[in-house]
């Protein structure tokens, strides 16, 4: 693989998880071979789209034949880092929290909810899908104990920046933020914000402005 030595756009990254779900799905199907054209039907991308965005990781299918479902999926999961099992934490466990900590297919994907940290004294102690709620004072303990490398901000907007300041302290990689506000972390700190309203806005201008749903980009 060649990533390493020229820049990926982060439009080709993040069609990376679309290709791993749709492959695993064919692996379900039993299917061992797929061309570049029937993935794209599958996923609304054109093969020439698929075809660069794995040239940019290295050699991967056989011309005229199509990609190893199998081979493919083993290689752009390794491409994502999902075979280093991450642990995370989720900060916060009210209604998107809980629901968070409840969603089962993270840890098909090979992530690990190791601890959820909150503040309210009625939800420390208790355990979350198996998983110990921790009092916010001892993120940096637990965070060591654990190895957890990846934070999930999921409490009230006014907090956010004293939870992630927190998760860096502890020692934290990367950040999945919930909260409707950019957080300031240090630059060696990867962050990911997560605004849910932005897909239900998008939706409302094509329903407003009556876009025709095959001009969506
Ligand atoms: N509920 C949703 O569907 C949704 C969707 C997208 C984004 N969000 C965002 O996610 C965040 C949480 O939303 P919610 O609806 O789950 O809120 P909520 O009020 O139901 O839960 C917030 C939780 O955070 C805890 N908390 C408060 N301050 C804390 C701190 N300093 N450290 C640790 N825990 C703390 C509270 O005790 C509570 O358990 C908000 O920023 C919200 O804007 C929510």
């Amino acid at each position: 693989m060649k990533e390493d030595s020229i820049i990926i756009s982060k439009a080709t990254i993040d069609r990376l998880p679309l290709y791993f779900r749709t492959l695993r799905l064919l692996q379900r199907e039993d299917v061992e071979i797929i061309s570049s054209e029937e993935l794209g039907r599958r996923l609304g991308i054109t093969p020439e789209q698929i075809r660069k965005d794995l040239a940019s990781f290295g050699q991967f299918g056989k011309k005229g034949v199509g990609y190893y479902v199998k081979e493919l999926l083993r290689n752009i999961g390794d491409i994502l880092g999902l075979h280093c099992n991450w642990n995370f934490a989720i900060i916060g466990v009210g209604h998107l929290g809980w629901a968070l900590a409840n969603y089962r297919h993270f840890s098909s994907l090979g992530f690990n909810l190791a601890a959820i940290f909150d503040v309210d004294p009625t939800k420390i102690g208790l355990h979350i899908n198996g998983v110990q709620v921790f009092h916010l004072d001892d993120m940096e303990k637990i965070v060591q104990e654990k190895n957890i490398h990846i934070g999930i901000i999921a409490v009230p907007e006014a907090h956010a920046q004293e939870v992630a300041d927190k998760l860096v302290v502890s020692g934290i990689r990367g950040i999945w933020n919930f909260a409707p506000r950019k957080i300031r972390v240090p630059g060696s700190i990867y962050v990911i914000d997560e605004d849910l309203s932005v897909g239900l806005s998008s939706l409302s201008y094509y329903l407003a402005r009556k876009v025709p749903p095959k001009q969506q980009i």
